[in-house]
């Protein structure tokens, strides 16, 4: 747990770069910083390892000042990322993600195994990558480097500012995704600073967005999108706050609609409506359109008479129709976990151009649990943008 009481930092030259600030971070709580460019976020983060001294005020640790805790110790205790990596050049990188264990005193062969394990937790192959040198490492691995060196302590507390900042939007997102589900299973006292909306919202469990030297705001990422605190929060988050709010509003069990639902084994359905097709394990395997559906997509085939690699000989249009559920299966591609955002499920729906899309069990093996419609996803989205409730 970190807790800020009434800390002020003024810099030698007179320059206030935290004024008065109370706040604390709940053990297994990650929170982000954020607000334009010297506002005192990174000033913030480096006190509670010291990098900074307050001016005045206390920084805990729990429930420790840090103060009287020895630096080097402290710093060994609180894993901490930055933007410039900051590996060193001339070692590999397993020697680099085990720098810290070995400076603690634990075995090489044994810092070694547990750096090796982290770093197929943050999703690089030591075999692979273990004996590169940072130089021979795209930027967003070596951001991955840096978090595994961070982690190889199993430091209960995590200080990170800007570790994404140095990687193009695409792998950004993967690393954020990937973090995230490393956080909830480590589930580490986390402050992460950031100049990006998107990310803090995306990240925190709760985001703190500053002002000059002061938290505006201090609160989870819906409310501080759907009630900014004060005219500069609403003007931080922006006039698109409601979009902003898919990201962070999850889909839930009252947005699913359960159609029918039949198995890939079963014999097809002569007059049944639209289904669901689900393999032998209860994931989702495609759809099967409705009886009426099928046999007007028939029709058309046979007054054309022009499907791919068919003849017009007599009897053709019957052998061509599917007689298993398993032959009339259409594809369904869009899924999306139960629990992940409006957004998810919004992009899944424009980029499958899909009907449905299956709403899947997120912990475990991806058992079906019912589809979202572009109706209820209509519905959804009003509802989180504040928007009137459909009766
Ligand atoms: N060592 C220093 N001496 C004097 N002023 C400093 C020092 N470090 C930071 N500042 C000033 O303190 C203020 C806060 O800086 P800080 O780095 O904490 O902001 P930030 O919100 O992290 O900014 P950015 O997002 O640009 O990194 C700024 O005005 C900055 O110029």
């Amino acid at each position: 747990m970190i807790r800020f009481e009434h800390v002020t930092k003024r810099y030698a030259d007179g320059t206030t770069a935290v004024d008065d600030l109370s706040f604390e971070v709940a053990e297994g709580e990650l929170v982000t910083l954020v607000g334009p460019s010297g506002c005192g976020k990174t000033t913030t983060m480096k006190m509670v390892n010291r990098l900074v001294e307050p001016t005045s005020g206390r920084v805990l640790v729990d429930g420790r000042d840090v103060t009287a805790t020895d630096p080097v110790e402290l710093r060994r205790r609180i894993g901490y990322v930055i933007q410039q990596v900051g590996l060193f050049p001339h070692r590999t990188v397993l020697e680099n993600t085990a720098t810290v264990p070995r400076l603690l005193g634990t075995g090489r062969a044994a810092a070694h195994a547990r750096a090796a394990e982290l770093l197929d937790l943050v999703g690089l192959d030591p075999r692979t990558f273990g004996d590169r040198y940072p130089d021979q490492l795209s930027g967003g691995q070596r951001q991955r480097v840096g978090v595994a060196r961070a982690l190889a302590a199993d430091p209960p507390v995590l200080l990170m500012d800007e570790p994404f900042g140095a990687v193009d939007p695409v792998v950004r997102e993967r690393l954020q995704s990937e973090f995230l589900k490393l956080q909830s299973r480590m589930r580490k006292t986390v402050l992460f600073v950031t100049h990006d909306l998107e990310e803090a919202v995306r990240l925190g469990d709760r985001m703190a967005v500053y002002g000059h030297g002061r938290i505006e705001q201090l609160d989870t990422p819906a409310t501080v999108l759907g009630a900014p605190a004060t005219p500069y929060v609403a003007d931080f988050v922006g006039a698109d706050r409601a979009l902003r709010r898919l990201s962070v509003t999850p889909v839930e069990e009252a947005h699913l609609d359960r159609p029918p639902v039949v198995r890939l084994d079963d014999p097809l359905p002569r007059d049944g409506a639209r289904a669901v097709v689900l393999d032998a394990d209860g994931r989702p395997y495609g759809w099967l359109p409705g009886a009426a559906e099928a046999a007007r997509e028939h029709g058309t085939t046979r007054e054309h008479g022009t499907a791919p690699g068919h003849g017009t000989a007599p009897g053709q249009d019957t052998a061509r129709r599917p007689r298993t559920v398993r032959e009339g299966a259409r594809p369904m591609e869009a899924r999306v976990p139960l629990g992940g955002s409006l957004r998810e499920a919004f992009s899944a729906m424009l980029r499958y151009d899909a009907g449905w899309i299956a709403v899947v069990d997120p912990d475990g093996d991806g058992r079906y649990l019912g589809v979202l419609t572009p109706e209820r996803l209509h519905e959804a989205l009003r509802r989180s943008v504040g928007g009137v409730t459909p009766r």
